[in-house]
């Protein structure tokens, strides 16, 4: 895995009458952090880079590939959510090994990569678990470990661990940063934790109303020469 570009170029998309029109260019391997008030359209955001959402219209540019009409699986993509990422029927084993192969046909070489993705994030012996037999920040590590296998450019984060409480949210960002300095996917994370994106992020992209209002590094999103609405938002 290494990353891929994304550009999102005029892309349209509305919920009844809170349009929006997203700009953003972010470049191979980076992390941004997408931050923003309560609405502004963050996971909205996401979707749409996902596939979850379909634009109005404009282009959706991964590695100079205009995705926007294509399916979900079809995509360059990994996303994980705040909860219900695993299937409850399936143990830990089956979970990561959808992102082998959806129908669960697994032959040897996807049996020893899962197992080596759950050795890498902490879950070795736990194979035969349900998720309901996991803590929260081993469900997210199941997802992690999904995310390894299915070895995608783009991982999108939709605040995966903003249910945990603050040393295991420490303790999993540490792990992203990890696995990205391993495999060097380019990750969008959002985040309402200006620590978690000061500490992991090398851009903010700041999100007001439905669009890009700010996107720059974060040494100056986190500094005195950061966007005044920015500043106002984290309270800085
Ligand atoms: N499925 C939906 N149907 C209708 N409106 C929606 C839907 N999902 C989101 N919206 C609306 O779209 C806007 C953007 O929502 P979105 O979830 O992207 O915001 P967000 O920035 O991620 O918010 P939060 O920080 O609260 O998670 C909001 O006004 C929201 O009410």
């Amino acid at each position: 895995m290494s990353g891929a570009a994304l550009r999102m170029e005029d892309v349209a998309f509305s919920y009844g009458d809170m349009a929006m029109s997203f700009d953003l260019a972010v470049e191979p391997s980076s992390i941004v952090a997408v931050m923003g008030p309560s609405g502004s359209g963050k996971s909205t955001l996401l979707n749409l880079v996902a596939g979850f959402e379909t634009p109005a219209s404009g282009r959706i540019m991964i590695d100079g590939a205009d995705v926007a009409r294509r399916a979900p699986a079809e995509r360059p993509v990994s996303m994980i959510f705040q909860e219900n990422n695993l299937f409850a029927h399936l143990d830990v084993e089956k979970n990561v090994g959808l992102g082998r192969s959806p129908a669960l046909r697994l032959d040897a070489p996807d049996r020893a990569e899962i197992a080596s993705a759950l050795a890498r994030t902490g879950l070795a012996g736990k194979e035969h678990r349900l998720p309901a037999e996991l803590s929260g920040g081993e469900r997210q590590r199941v997802a992690l470990s999904r995310v390894l296998v299915r070895d995608r450019p783009i991982l999108l984060l939709d605040e995966p661990f903003a249910s945990l409480g603050p040393a295991l949210r420490r303790e999993m960002l540490e792990l992203v940063r990890d696995l990205h300095g391993e495999r060097g996917m380019t990750i969008l994370m959002v985040t309402h934790h200006p620590d978690d994106a000061a500490a992991l992020a090398d851009h903010v992209a700041f999100i007001e109303q439905g669009r890009v209002s700010a996107l720059a590094p974060s040494s100056v999103m986190f500094s005195r020469d950061a966007p005044a609405a920015f500043s106002a938002y984290i309270g800085a």
